[in-house]
Parts: structure tokens; sequence; C-alpha cells
């Protein structure tokens, strides 16, 4: 579908009927949906075009990191499935993205977008010191956004709060993903450092990436319109 939905709703269920169940609660015209490692895992492609079909733009979010023909092949067959967006790490280097990016060339305008992801917002300076890398993980996501640029990607993986120098330094085109996004007075979970949908939108953002408050809520469709008019 093709609209301007900001929201990404996060299906991370280990069920897939429970997943389905929760689809047919939200409108395809007012957000999209990321299917990640496990619900692939679990329901694989299948899966996948299951949501395609009931109309949802899906993220694929399985982070590629491997040689760069085989990141290549990979992003081949999402777009053969028909996604929308695709991720690999940015830290396969310059070659595996730029390769990645050319498989997906002969899509043309029916081509997924294709993201990197930076620095987890699991690992802090301490984890990345441990990996050999000197830098903060601030200073170590902008070196790693810049190079996706450079390897012609559509835009990365961030937190919110780096949304801001981000969208300065890499500029408007280039797409800045964000998880760890609540609404005001929902309860955080394991997330820790929040913004809400609208602040992260202010800050740079293009997508939201949002999980729990819309897939627990007691009337999901009413949550991600509310978010919705917030971003208005
Ligand atoms: O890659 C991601 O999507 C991701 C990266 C990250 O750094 N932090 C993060 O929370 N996520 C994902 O974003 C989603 C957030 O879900 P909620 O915390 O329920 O809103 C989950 O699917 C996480 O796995």
């Amino acid at each position: 579908m093709n609209h301007d939905a900001k929201v990404l709703i996060a299906l991370d269920y280990a069920n897939e009927q429970s997943a389905l169940d929760f689809v047919k609660r939200v409108s395809p015209a007012d957000c999209r949906l990321k299917v990640g490692k496990e619900m692939f895992t679990y329901f694989g492609p299948q899966f996948v075009k299951k949501l395609i079909d009931l109309g949802f733009d899906v993220f694929l979010d399985l982070k590629f990191h491997d040689i760069p023909n085989t990141v290549a092949k990979a992003v081949t067959a999402a777009a053969e499935l028909g996604v929308w967006m695709v991720n690999v790490h940015a830290s396969g280097g310059p070659e595996m993205m730029r390769k990645a990016k050319e498989a997906l060339e002969k899509y043309g305008d029916d081509a997924p977008l294709l993201i990197a992801v930076t620095i987890l917002t699991s690992m802090d300076e301490a984890e990345l010191k441990r990996l050999g890398v000197d830098k903060t993980p601030n200073e170590q996501v902008q070196f790693l956004a810049k190079l996706a640029k450079d390897s012609g990607l559509d835009g990365v993986v961030c937190s919110a709060q780096e949304a801001s120098i981000l969208k300065q330094t890499l500029g408007k085109d280039f797409k800045l993903v964000t998880p760890g996004i609540r609404p005001a007075g929902a309860d955080k979970g394991d997330q820790k450092r929040v913004m809400t949908p609208r602040e992260a939108i202010d800050a740079g953002s293009d997508y939201l990436v949002i999980g729990r408050p819309i897939t627990q809520s007691q009337n999901p469709q009413a949550t991600l319109i509310e978010i919705n008019n917030t971003l208005r």
C-alpha cells in the first residue's frame, strides 16, 4: 500500500494466530508492520505473504550480516517476497551494503527500502570496548550511518536521541527509523530512553517502530489513530 503512515507496528508474537487476530484489528491505511527474527523463524515467508495479502506494507527486520554475495541474495529474496523495507547491519561493511543495494536495482520503484542497523540500543560504551571499538555509541552510530549513506542505502535504524544530529548531517532524504517510542503516559516496559511519537518526529525520525503500546492496547486501532493524530 502506498501511503504516508509513519507508525511501524512491531509484531512480536510467538503464536501466528494471535498475530493475525491482532492484525485484523488495525487498518493497513494507518500503519505498517514489522516482522522480526522470532516470527520469521517460527512462521516463515508464508506469514509475511499473508500480511502483504491483507494489504499491509511489511518491514522485514532480519538484520542481515554476512558476506556481500550472501546478503545480496538475501535482500533479493526479500524483494521477491514483496516487502516494503528490509535491513542489514552496517558493520557488514561498505562493500556488503553496496552489493545489497545493487541487487535491488532491478526492482526499480518496487524495490524495498534498504536500511542499515548501526549500533543496537542494547550496546553501551563498555560493550563496544570489548569489541575493540574505541568510540562512544553515539560517535559509532554517526560513523556507521555516514558509511551506510555513502554506500547508497536509504536510511538507518537509530534511537530517536540520535535522530536530530543524523538528520542534520545526512540530509532530509536519508530515512531514520526509530524504536523506543512511547506515547505520553504509556508503560515503558524494558525501553530505557524513550520519546513520544511527536518528539521523535520533531527530532527528525521518519518512521516510528512501536510494539507493545499498540499490540497490548484494548483497542489497537483507536490507540493507533490517537498516535497518528499527534503527528499531524
Ligand atoms: O531493530 C529494532 O527494531 C529495534 C532496535 C533497537 O535498538 N531497539 C528496539 O527496541 N528494537 C525493536 O523495536 C521494537 C520495540 O517494541 P516495543 O518496545 O514493544 O515498542 C521491538 O521489536 C524491538 O526488538
